[in-house]
């Protein structure tokens, strides 16, 4: 398939569902000045009226699910400009160009809630965020801005008065409500089923979110992956104010087959009522000090401290709770508040759980997920349920927990509008990213909402403070179980309770990108984990937990001046830091807190945290100088491969590939190493000391792959069309990359440069690609040629050192720039642009360089077609780990694909 062509099948790979809904660009204006870096773009004729929020409001809690729009062109619209006009023009051209590819709405979607008591906390925060208006006359305006905090600015054409808008909203509220609505925002509830409404919440999530059921045992969180060809029949049971139970057949096919009076509600009632607890969170809290063997009558206090053996009970078994009240005669006062409140938790948790047992073993269902606001991820609450499934169903029953545990009703009737597309979209086009804002955004419970980065930098002080409640777990000691009884004390009693804010940092905020797909040569999708590093272990995750924190004072200064060092860019790199800094504490807390934890995740969450506090590029000068540097010696190593067999010149590309590496600025060491040398001495030191083998050495298997046997008459065909995974800015790309790329474009082989979307530390981004190979073209002919012909030089440029030179078969084929949808220094392949997915299809060879995507994600990746790692280890740990070797150690690992073309 010619390169056009592929180009093309990305464009229209993406108009997947008709039914999605599109943009009307017709008549699209860019307003404000045209130097301005982040112009808002206003759609004149877009009428699609926007679906801003649903509602769901219960007896005890509001939830609210609201969705903003993706406002800036997705990130995998990193493609370079086409031919024609003038820079401007040509950066508009391509913004343009950008919402015409992805005409498919992507978009975020935020997750609040707020105590129904204090509704006007909710009011208010809709109407601050301008959720309620959309008038469709007035159309929409797109901000180019990635600021957008909240994920709100733009998203309404705001002024400020609603038209009769509706807007989706369940349970009981929605009736009791539906007038304050009405008078105060003006907008209509459009009622939907409160069982239909969790049901479809449930499947969206179990189908859509990869980490999103859990089970929880003693202590221990696991999650469980989802089949989704095989999710049903399963119990819902969701514990909200009160219990539903809920079989679930499949979408829109369910009964409710049970509930039960004594849930939340009641447990938080009675809570205050007997503790007088003024939170929901105070009743948690206390019972984590409680032993409940003074209120409730166990099993040993009518035995005479004796178990009851011959029925399976022992003597810490609760026989009945609050029993033992009855036989002494104290005064409410006389009780500990901790261990009524643990009594409390259990009585309703186990009841729950036996009622929840009985349903599924009367349907025959194994599967049991627990859903509701009660559950707050809350570790012992949890453990008990389970325990009580476990325990009845003498472990044929599993108990599964929901991250999104209370959102299922608001999720399922935001689902209900149908006209985002959403029940759709597949695991691969959502990206849950977790912003500091998130659980403030909401209010309260908190209230009010952020909506500018100051606002939110004040929050970050607040969030400190909270924060330090945010302790360190105190290692927990072994599970006292008792048999049958359960535990005797809560596992987690030594642990102080999360705050709730930062309990809500469990639910992120969900990005759809309808333009990620999965990458199509991986050759097990199914089994596919990208990461190396197991951080379940938790010395290995103390390990880089402790790294990435090193490592802050040097990012922070980095960032800080690549926004000029103003008091504003201080201002933000404190926040920045304070902000990933609470994120490795909460995840030092709790691991499994966003989900299952790798190390990949923390290397892009630290770049999101850049991003969030407006920080775009944080080593833009570095990967400048860096260019500049490597562009200035370029002619000089060309004329030298040039003398080279083509046999040598193979293993001096690829040692070059490896010592250019070394231009890593997120590794530690690396970075002390450079306060040592100029960028070209630490090169020609790196060149140097590469020797033969190196740690992991396939070359001789790719020689042959390239070459040929020696003496061979008929050498190899070469690859069609090769997928260029590329690293750091710098030597890395200029010096490795290019020159091992036009080696492969001199033999015949079409090169597709895949490059980041956005920046992560040093690594050069897909838009800053042309510029550098232009500047590399000016020496070489071969790339000047292929760089046209992939349409990506526009001005001619002259190759003033005569590259003498030419393919072997007279004509050079293409260079190709593609954005890989990501801004980390890792790569996700379950994730990746479309145009990287439509560019696959024609591949027989997949490189992948550098460290973080060859060794933290994919080093043992299998694909369908040939694979090239090529990578230096720049940390001695990792190095000792995982190939017992020493730190700047290479690895070149080289696998033939298993549909590829045998040669050997
Ligand atoms: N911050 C909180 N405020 C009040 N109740 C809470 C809170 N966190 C958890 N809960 C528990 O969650 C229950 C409400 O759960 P939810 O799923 O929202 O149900 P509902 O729709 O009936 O309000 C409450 O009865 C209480 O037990
Ligand atoms: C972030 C990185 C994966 C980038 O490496 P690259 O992919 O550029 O080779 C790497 O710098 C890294 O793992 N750094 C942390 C390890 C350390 O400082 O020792
Ligand atoms: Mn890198």
């Amino acid at each position: 398939m010619a390169g056009d062509e592929a180009a093309s099948k990305a464009a229209t790979s993406i108009h997947r569902s008709p039914s999605r809904p599109q943009l009307d660009l017709s008549g699209a204006t860019i307003q404000g000045s045209t130097e301005d870096k982040n112009p808002a773009i206003v759609l004149p004729n877009q009428s699609d009226e926007l679906s801003h929020f649903a509602i769901d409001i219960g007896g005890s809690l509001v939830k609210l699910v609201y969705f903003s729009r993706q406002t800036e062109p997705a990130v995998s619209c990193g493609s370079p400009p086409r031919k024609g006009g003038g820079g401007q023009d040509r950066q508009k051209e391509a913004y343009y160009e950008g919402w015409r590819r992805h005409p498919i709405l992507g978009g975020r979607l935020h997750f609040v809630k707020f105590e129904t008591s204090k509704l006007n906390d909710c009011l208010a925060f809709i109407q601050s965020k301008k959720l309620h208006c959309s008038n469709p006359s007035l159309g929409t305006r797109l901000h180019s801005n990635s600021g957008d905090l909240s994920g709100l600015d733009g998203l309404a054409a705001s002024n400020g008065s609603a038209e009769e808008a509706t807007v989706k909203a369940t349970g009981g509220g929605a009736f009791k409500f539906a007038d304050v609505f009405k008078e105060r925002l003006g907008v209509t509830f459009d009622k939907e089923d409160e069982m239909d409404c969790l049901v479809s919440g449930a499947n969206f999530l179990l189908r859509a979110i990869r980490y999103e059921a859990f089970t929880h045992l003693e202590g221990q969180k696991q999650f469980v992956q989802m089949d989704r060809n095989d999710l049903f029949p399963y119990l819902l049971v969701n514990i909200g104010s009160g219990v539903s139970m809920i079989k679930v057949d499949g979408d829109g096919v369910y009964q409710r087959v049970s509930g039960t009076n004594v849930g939340g509600g009641t447990f938080w009632g009675l809570g205050r009522l007997l503790m007088k607890c003024k939170t929901f969170d105070e009743i948690l809290e206390l019972s984590q000090g409680g032993d409940n063997s003074s209120v409730d009558m166990l099993v040993g206090d009518i035995y005479g401290g004796l178990d009851y053996n011959k029925i399976g009970l022992s003597a810490s078994t609760i026989a009945s709770s609050f029993g033992k009240v009855i036989s002494g005669d104290k005064d409410l006062s006389e009780y500990r508040r901790e261990d009524l409140a643990l009594s409390l938790l259990r009585m309703i948790s186990y009841n729950i759980g036996q009622i929840a047992y009985l349903n599924a073993l009367q349907y025959g269902l194994k599967r049991i997920f627990f859903g509701g606001f009660f559950i707050r991820g809350h570790a012992y609450t949890m453990d008990t349920i389970s325990f009580a499934i476990n325990f009845w169903s003498k472990g044929e029953a599993q108990a599964m927990f929901l991250r999104h545990e209370g959102y299922l009703g608001a999720l399922g009737a935001f689902l209900s509008y149908d006209k985002h597309g959403l029940t759709t979209l597949t695991s691969h086009q959502l990206v849950e990213r977790f912003p500091m804002g998130a659980p403030y955004a909401g209010g309260e419970i908190h209230g009010p909402p952020i909506r500018d980065l100051n606002e939110k930098i004040t929050w970050m002080d607040k969030f400190i403070r909270k924060g330090i409640e945010i302790t360190a777990p105190t290692p927990t000691a072994v599970p006292t179980t008792t048999g049958v009884g359960g535990f005797e004390r809560p596992l987690s009693r030594a642990l102080s309770l999360r705050s709730d804010s930062s309990a809500a940092l469990n639910v992120g905020v969900l990005h759809f990108v309808p333009s990620l797909e999965a990458f199509p040569l991986l050759a097990d999708p199914d089994k596919y984990e990208p990461n190396t590093v197991d951080l379940s272990d938790p010395l290995e995750r103390e390990y880089w937990f402790n790294i990435l924190s090193n490592h802050m004072p040097d990012l922070v200064e980095k960032a800080v001046a690549s926004e000029g060092a103003t008091n504003d860019a201080k201002r933000r790199g404190d926040a920045f830091a304070q902000a990933f800094r609470a994120h490795l504490a909460r995840l030092r807390e709790e691991p499994a807190a966003y989900g299952k934890l790798g190390l990949a995740n923390l290397l892009e969450m630290r770049e999101e945290c850049l991003r969030e506090f407006h920080f775009t590029d944080a080593y833009r000068a570095i990967k400048q100088r860096e260019n500049e540097a490597s562009l200035a010696v370029l002619p000089d190593l060309l004329s030298d491969l040039d003398t080279m067999t083509p046999s040598d010149r193979i293993l001096a590309l690829i040692e070059g590939v490896l010592a250019a590496n070394i231009f890593d600025w997120g590794s530690k060491a690396c970075v002390e190493l450079y306060r040592s040398g100029t960028i070209m001495e630490i090169y020609r030191m790196s060149r140097d000391k590469m020797q033969r083998p190196w740690r992991v050495d396939d070359f001789d298997l790719f020689r042959k792959r390239w070459i040929g046997e020696e003496g061979a008459t008929t050498p190899p065909k070469p690859h069609r069309r090769a997928l260029f995974f590329v690293d750091n800015s710098g030597a890395d790309i200029v010096l490795g990359v290019l020159t091992f790329a036009r080696e492969l474009l001199r033999r015949g082989t079409e090169v597709v440069l895949v490059a980041n979307s956005l920046p992560a530390i040093n690594d050069v981004v897909a838009t800053e690609l042309p510029a550098v190979i232009a500047a590399a073209a000016k020496h070489c002919d071969i790339l000047r040629r292929a760089a046209e012909s992939g349409g990506l030089l526009f001005d001619a440029v002259s190759c003033n050192n005569g590259d003498r030179h030419q393919c072997q078969n007279g004509s050079v084929p293409p260079l190709y720039v593609v954005a890989n949808g990501s801004g980390s220094p890792c790569i996700d392949f379950r994730q990746v642009s479309s145009e990287v997915a439509a560019f696959a299809k024609d591949a027989d060879l997949v490189v992948l360089e550098g460290m973080g995507r060859a060794v933290h994600t994919n080093y043992n990746a299998k694909f369908k077609c040939d694979v090239l790692k090529l990578a230096m280890i720049k940390n001695q740990r990792l190095a000792e780990q995982l190939v017992q070797g020493n730190i700047y150690d290479c690895i070149c690992r080289y696998e033939p694909g298993q549909d590829s073309e045998i040669y050997l």
